[in-house]
């Protein structure tokens, strides 16, 4: 078995990918009052804030970000005590919490939408969100659930023989996406 592995987005890509997306993100909703960024871990967490660390660059406004932990929700673990654990979905004070937010979540990798779908019953049992929007770097096609996100850093059309790995400055040491393709030798 050869295993091959291609950079399909450097640091520039990304930077750019973010900036583009922090654009969309006050485009689409017009601006950021009421919106919430929200993060999953681990990677999630750091595009969330670097998200709003351009959005304050463009508007000069904080938007509050939180993190989410999906563990206990995953649907390929038994069933768990579904509490939220390891989060901090803590906002500003005053703020009454995700409700009637507009929630803007954040994936590194969207695959099947199995981690969404746990993400988005774990942000229901916190409060009732006015909405849930979804931010992914990379799309890589193969959903098992109707979850389509509204803004994609780059689409990676893939074999489900493939994998896609992100790896972020503040956990990985560098910003790189790379597709991890196996083959057999000939
Ligand atoms: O759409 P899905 O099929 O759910 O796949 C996408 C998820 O897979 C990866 O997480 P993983 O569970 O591999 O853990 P990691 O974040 O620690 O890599 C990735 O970070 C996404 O959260
Ligand atoms: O290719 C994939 C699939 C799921 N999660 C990832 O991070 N990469």
């Amino acid at each position: 078995m050869v295993t091959e592995k291609n950079v399909i987005m450097d640091e520039t890509a990304i930077r750019r990918a973010l900036s583009r997306i922090a654009h969309e993100i006050l485009e689409k909703n017009k601006g950021i009052e009421n919106c919430l960024l929200v993060g999953i871990r681990t990677r999630g967490v750091y595009l969330a804030q670097r998200i709003a660390e351009r959005i304050k660059e463009i508007e000069g406004i904080e938007i509050p970000y939180g993190e989410l932990d999906i563990t206990h929700y995953r649907d390929d673990r038994e069933a768990m005590d579904r509490t939220v654990v390891n989060s901090n979905l803590t906002f500003p004070a005053g703020s009454n919490g995700i409700h009637d937010k507009k929630v803007i979540l954040f994936d590194d990798v969207l695959y099947t939408g199995r981690t969404i779908r746990a993400a988005m019953d774990a942000l229901m049992d916190c409060g009732r969100p006015r909405m849930i929007q979804l931010a992914v770097l990379a799309d890589r096609g193969h959903r098992e659930l109707p979850i389509r996100p509204d803004y994609i850093g780059k689409n990676v059309p893939t074999s489900k023989h493939e994998q896609i790995e992100v790896a972020l400055t503040e956990f990985d040491g560098k910003d790189e996406v790379y597709i991890i393709s196996n083959r057999e030798e000939r």
